[in-house]
């Protein structure tokens, strides 16, 4: 199996491109869990090849879909995420790099979602290194997101309080495909936050299907510092998804404005939660580090 290593701000990625062929066979019509195994192994920081997920390209296989693939992605602990911000742009960089996009535009369907994307920059080789995805408009509604707690008098959950064994802690949270617990600091998250309040976070009885974590200081009314604890990964350097979420929360709040850059353990984010259709938009970029074969 080819696989391409691939990260957005330091959130890396075993990429595999099955669009054909014996990969292509094997599981465009499985079911989403058949990657799971493969996902574990090939994330392995000391067995594997290293990352923090696993990444298949398929043929899209809905008949009626506008999209031209299917992006499927796997954590590191082999669980499925409907939602994935930095591989999505990965995905559309390898599209572009290895010559199955038409244009500068490729539209690609992750679970329900279809995601157009733009190459905005390409290197003196050819090679896309900046692209922009539209996430399509936050869920606000807790039963969307998967969330337990009760909504507040906005019918959403923008101050939830939620307790753990540091006590209870308001937090702003919403779906961007995939949940998200957005945490306010005031101070630059410390390692030691992340590592103590992500995990019971993350697997709090309030979220069915566990959730991902994000610490958040505003820097400004357009700037913003985030540490991501993810769902099925543990820290990462960067979390797209996350990235929106974050801004949508900060707006919501009223603590920043709706466009705002973002900046995480590895690099930068523009996000642009649009007044017109409520999307979110996420530039940032995409980068392949080596290609290799699994096993070898
Ligand atoms: N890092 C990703 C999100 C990956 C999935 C997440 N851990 C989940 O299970 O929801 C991103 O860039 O969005």
């Amino acid at each position: 199996m080819r696989f391409t290593k691939m990260h957005g701000c330091g959130n890396d990625y075993v990429v595999v491109e099955a669009l054909t062929g014996e990969l292509a066979e094997r599981f465009a019509r499985a079911p989403i869990e058949s990657a799971g195994d493969l996902a574990k192994a090939t994330c392995d920081r000391r067995f594997g090849v290293g990352a923090d997920g696993f990444v298949l390209i398929l043929p899209e296989t809905r008949p009626d879909s506008d999209a031209g693939v299917e992006m499927r992605m796997y954590n590191p602990d082999g669980s499925y995420s409907a939602m994935c911000g930095n591989a999505l742009r990965c995905v559309a960089k390898r599209l572009a790099d290895s010559g199955d996009l038409a244009g500068e535009v490729v539209v690609v369907r992750t679970a329900d979602t279809l995601v157009p994307m733009r190459i905005v920059s390409r290197d003196a080789d050819g090679k896309a290194t900046v692209v922009e995805a539209d996430l399509g408009a936050p869920e606000f509604a807790p039963e969307a997101i998967p969330c337990r707690l009760p909504a507040g008098p906005e019918g959403d959950l923008r101050a939830a309080s939620i307790e753990d064994e540091g006590g209870a802690r308001t937090a702003t949270i919403l779906s961007m495909g995939n949940p998200h617990c957005v945490l306010f600091v005031d101070e630059p998250p410390s390692d030691g936050l992340v590592a103590s309040v992500g995990p019971p976070i993350e697997t709090h009885a309030a979220f069915p299907e566990r959730t991902n974590v994000e610490f958040v200081q505003v820097l400004s009314p357009t700037r913003l510092r985030q540490r991501t604890w993810e769902r099925g990964a543990g820290e990462t350097l960067a979390c797209g998804s996350g990235a929106c979420a974050v801004a949508v929360a900060a707006a919501l709040t009223g603590r920043t404005e709706r466009s705002v850059t973002i900046e995480l353990l590895g690099g930068e984010l523009d996000l642009c939660w649009r007044e017109a259709d409520g999307h979110v938009v996420m530039t940032g970029p995409a980068v392949e580090v080596f290609a290799g074969d699994w096993p070898r």
